[in-house]
């Protein structure tokens, strides 16, 4: 666990009315379990656990995860060990609300019947909304657009392709459901923080580089508009010589509605391949770097924990350690991260990431309360803007680094 700060700071819990986390519980789960609800022709057994879960987020209580919540078993015993027993039968708005999100998504999912037996085995229940997204004419313009960037000069292209993976975080699919504007509400392109250029010493252009072969990992958040320039990003590394490997994390099996799973990298790929111009360009040489083993995709069942990073397992410690830089993606991870607390928002994030092993970056756009690394200007001028939603509206996105 890291030391210092985050011992310190309080954890953030769902049960204060009117915060953002509570509303989080109390309307957009709800929201979310309808929506599943009305896209899938689910049966009458899979509709009374969907009434039920709907039930218990207005007021229930955690229950233990049923006796068959997975064929295997594994699952569950990774529940207890991950904080089951010390939770259930308390309110979802009582315990982190890191972990009741999370547990949320797990409910859901046993809910429609994920983990089987049965028909809606390993049917995504965000399958419809993520294809929506992948197929809209926004995603159109955006490969389009690519077909412009190679007449750029290096370094702008290179700046681009960063910030159209910081920006695609705003893509998140759950975030819009309890927030309509979101794909509206104007951005605000100064960055919070932005340690860019510590991130490109870490992956410097070959022609200056002295060291070996660098291998970066990307820990992915949603799929659809926001992998899809989280690919271009990775090929586009690959293609200057920045990066010799790439491992990709995504999530084992649906969460948050839009987190990207192993089989949304193939949707992403596939629609960058079908899209011909650059776009197809980039796609070919992702394609031919997972053939290869240049890049691999993981799915490590803690990629889903209700947990923060401070608590992750030694094999994934060991993936993190050889990486040259390991880049977390989007909201979640940076609360996973820094861990889910109130800290003062100008808590050091090196401090914050220490127990990290080896040099880490987030690109985050800012949807909850969490927050580090700021400085007392930046930390004043965002509290007199005006904008007090600044910390979670997704207006407002960062680049921070500790190498
Ligand atoms: O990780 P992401 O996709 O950037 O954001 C996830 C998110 O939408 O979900 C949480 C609330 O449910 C917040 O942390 C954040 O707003």
């Amino acid at each position: 666990m890291p030391d210092t700060a985050s011992e310190s700071a309080p954890v953030i819990l769902g049960n204060e009315p009117g915060s953002f986390p509570h509303g989080v519980l109390a309307e957009r789960h709800p929201a979310i379990v309808r929506q599943v609800r009305d896209a899938f022709p689910h049966d009458p057994a899979r509709r009374e656990a969907l009434d039920a879960l709907l039930a218990s987020c207005a007021d229930g209580v955690i229950e233990p995860l049923p006796a068959d919540a997975d064929p295997t078993g594994r699952d569950r015993d990774r529940w207890a060990a991950w904080g089951m027993d010390a939770y259930a039968g308390r309110s979802w708005y009582d315990v982190p609300w890191l972990w009741a999100e999370s547990h949320f998504y797990r409910r859901l999912l046993d809910a429609v019947g994920y983990f089987g037996p049965g028909p809606w085995q390993g049917v995504d229940p965000f399958r419809p909304a993520k294809l929506t997204e992948l197929d809209a004419p926004e995603t159109d313009e955006e490969l389009a657009a690519l077909d412009g960037l190679d007449r750029v000069p290096a370094g702008e292209r290179t700046r681009a392709l960063l910030h159209g993976s910081l920006w695609g975080n705003r893509a998140d699919l759950g975030f819009r459901l309890s927030d309509r504007g979101a794909d509206t509400a104007g951005k605000v392109d100064a960055l919070v923080a932005d340690d860019s250029d510590t991130l490109w010493s870490l992956l410097p252009h070959p022609a200056t580089a002295a060291a070996g072969p660098t291998t970066l990992c990307l820990v992915a958040d949603n799929a659809g508009r926001e992998l899809v320039p989280d690919l271009l990003l990775v090929s586009h590394l690959l293609a200057e010589g920045r990066v010799d490997r790439a491992v990709l994390h995504v999530k084992p099996y649906p969460y948050y509605v839009s987190d990207a799973t192993p089989g949304d990298v193939l949707d992403a790929l596939w629609r960058l391949r079908a899209a011909g111009g650059a776009a197809a360009a980039y796609g070919d040489l992702l394609w031919t770097a997972l053939a290869d083993g240049r890049v691999t995709v993981r799915a490590h069942p803690f990629s889903c924990a209700p947990l923060p990073y401070a608590d992750m397992p030694g094999d994934l410690r060991e993936d993190f350690a050889a990486a040259t830089v390991t880049v977390l993606k989007g909201d979640l991870n940076y609360r996973r991260l820094v861990g889910d607390r109130w800290w003062p928002p100008t808590t050091s994030f090196a401090d914050a990431t220490a127990y990290f092993p080896g040099p880490v970056a987030a690109l985050r756009t800012l949807k909850s309360d969490v927050i580090t690394g700021l400085s007392a200007a930046t930390e004043a001028a965002l509290e007199a803007s005006g904008e007090p939603r600044w910390r979670t509206g997704g207006t407002h996105a960062l680049i921070q680094v500790r190498r």
